[in-house]
């Protein structure tokens, strides 16, 4: 297994890579929490572009280094802008990070879901219902036929999800998220509990649209595995200090945003983590 010290310096590693080289990372996402996700971005040195058309989602699946795609709100133009974007990042083998919000809700929503299988998303990131969903979904281990997604929020634990998620990992061959109190990041052989967050966290929307757009970002510059626990890791420390700032979800969201600027590598690979054989 690799060592957590090994972890720790790749993690560094993608911080530094993508502070120095603003990478572009596009996204086609929904319209609640665009603007959220956006700055994330950009706080952590990631450079931002959002599409909503077929030519625009192919175009920055070509030009970007990853692409995050996000199911939150769809719309009729999607059923062509998502596939043919999804087939231009496997085709030329570009990273692509899934948030399957919401998942359960409405004909277009499964059927794109179910489509994406094939494409096989290098990182899944979801909180534990949609994980859990999405393996039910794909006929993986793990998952439920029926989707506990109570609209866009979990109804299940991140340790309901493991099974789960380890089979979705297993199956991309890339690595998945699990959101919560406590997150679980997997590439189905091991996985790593990060700690911190806040809970002001689930009192603001899109803190789960915006980790994806961060993973996305450490994507284009780390294995889906390290962009992943690299962008949890950002999150659960920049939450934790912005709560000791925050007044509420208001002034938190704000303050939420500066300690994503302000955390270094360090910071960032020092926010208590633990690993595990799966
Ligand atoms: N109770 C909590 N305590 C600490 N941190 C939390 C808590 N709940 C969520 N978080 C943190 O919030 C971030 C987003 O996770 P969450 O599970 O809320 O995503 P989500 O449900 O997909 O959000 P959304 O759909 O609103 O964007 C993660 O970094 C996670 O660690
Ligand atoms: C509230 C909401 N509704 C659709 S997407 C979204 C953002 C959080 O997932
Ligand atoms: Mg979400």
């Amino acid at each position: 297994m690799i060592s957590k010290e090994d972890i720790k310096n790749r993690m560094i590693q993608a911080v530094e890579t993508v502070k120095r080289t603003n990478p572009m990372a596009g996204s086609i996402t929904n319209s609640v929490t665009i603007n959220f996700v956006a700055n994330a971005q950009l706080a952590v040195g990631g450079s931002a572009a959002m599409v909503y058309l077929p030519d625009e989602g192919e175009f920055l699946a070509e030009a970007g280094g990853a692409t995050y795609i996000n199911v939150g709100t769809l719309l009729p133009i999607y059923e062509q802008t998502l596939p043919c974007t999804v087939k231009a990042l496997y085709d030329a083998g570009k990273p692509w990070v899934l948030d399957p919000v919401a998942i359960g809700i409405g004909l277009l929503r499964t059927q794109l879901l179910r489509q994406f299988k094939e494409y096989k998303p290098n990182v899944i990131r979801g909180n534990a219902s949609e994980i859990i969903a999405l393996a039910g979904l794909w006929g993986l281990e793990g998952g439920t036929a029926q989707s506990n997604v109570r609209g866009v929020d979990s109804t299940d634990s991140v340790t309901d999800a493991e099974i789960a998620a380890v089979a979705l990992a297993k199956w991309t061959g890339g690595a998945v998220a699990v959101s919560g109190k406590t997150d679980l990041i997997t590439d189905g052989s091991i996985a790593a509990f990060s700690y911190g967050g806040s809970y002001f966290m689930e009192k603001i929307t899109g803190s789960g649209c915006s980790l994806g757009g961060v993973v996305a970002v450490y994507a284009t510059s780390a294995s889906p595995f390290i962009a992943a626990l690299t962008a949890t890791a950002a999150y659960n420390l920049a939450a934790s200090r912005a709560e000791s700032k925050a007044d509420g979800p208001g002034s938190f969201q704000i303050a939420f945003i500066d300690e994503l600027y302000k955390a270094t590598a360090a910071d960032i690979a020092n926010n208590p983590f633990e690993i595990k054989e799966v």
